[in-house]
């Protein structure tokens, strides 16, 4: 069974048809890449899994269930985790305060008690700052933990959404643009970081992103879309080399990089 699956999912804003039949699928433990022009329709395809928007038809199923209809938190809930184009953090904490932060909300958190989730599952604090510091060395953060986010430079920022992302637990991750802004060598140790963390984990990602040699390199399977609908699909190397993909978004020199 999938962990997600996007049947024909469309999406009109007034005239602009921003998605138009758009089918997707994810497995366990695969990374999807999705590429594509500016305004192709990726980070809409993201408001439509998450719930931000609702599509105007289609469906959306995480583990075979029906999602479509269900509201942002509770796919949350269910495991969808997701970062944004824009670094959503709490600047003026620390990395582990945002972690810790996200692992509150996730699971509840009583400031009486200062015990964390259900009666029945009463956790330590203990074991939730242990494994936000686990969550920070496996994302490439070790030695960063108590560092003002403000102060960290821009390249770690995208790691840290991603562990915080990753403290709320969930079994899908998608990613927007996590290579953006990065440097070659930064992409590459970013997309090290996400296959060790799929292994980890067990996690499924998807994930969009114009770093096409980042998203070559770690993906099984791509997608590229353009104005709305899916151009191409397939193996990333094959993706890369579709003529219409050349065509319509990479151009010869980087389809040959
Ligand atoms: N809330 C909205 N209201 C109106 N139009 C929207 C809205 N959200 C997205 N669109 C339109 O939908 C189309 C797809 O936008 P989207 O942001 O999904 O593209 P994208 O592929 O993520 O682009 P980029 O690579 O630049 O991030 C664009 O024409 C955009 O203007």
């Amino acid at each position: 069974m999938s962990v997600l699956e996007v049947d024909a999912l469309s999406i009109n804003f007034g005239g602009v048809q921003a998605l138009r039949e758009v089918t997707l699928r994810a497995g366990e433990w695969e990374i999807v890449g999705i590429i594509g022009p500016n305004g192709a329709g990726k980070t809409t395809l993201f408001n439509c899994v998450t719930g931000f928007y609702s599509p105007t038809s289609g469906r959306v199923r995480h583990r075979g269930r029906d999602i479509t209809a269900m509201p942002v938190h509770a796919r949350a809930a269910l495991g969808i985790g997701r970062t944004f184009q824009n670094v959503g953090l709490v600047k003026n904490a620390t990395v582990l305060e945002n972690l810790l932060t996200a692992q509150h909300l996730r699971i509840g958190y009583d400031p009486v008690t200062g015990m964390v989730g259900g009666p029945a599952t009463f956790v330590e604090e203990r074991g939730l700052t242990d494994r936000a510091h686990q969550l920070l060395e496996l994302s490439g953060l070790a030695g960063h933990a108590h560092a003002r986010v403000a102060d960290l430079p821009y390249g770690l920022l995208k790691r840290i959404e991603i562990a915080t992302v990753l403290a709320t637990d969930p079994d899908l991750l998608l990613l927007d643009e996590p290579g953006s802004g990065l440097g070659p060598e930064e992409a590459h140790s970013l997309g090290d970081t996400l296959l060790g963390l799929r292994k980890e984990f067990g996690l499924t990602i998807v994930m969009i992103d114009h770093h096409v040699p980042l998203v070559t390199r770690i993906s099984d399977y791509v997608y590229c879309l353009n104005f709305g609908e899916v151009l191409a699909e397939g193996r990333p190397d094959v993706v890369r080399r579709h003529p219409e993909v050349v065509r319509a978004y990479l151009g010869e020199e980087e389809a040959a990089s």
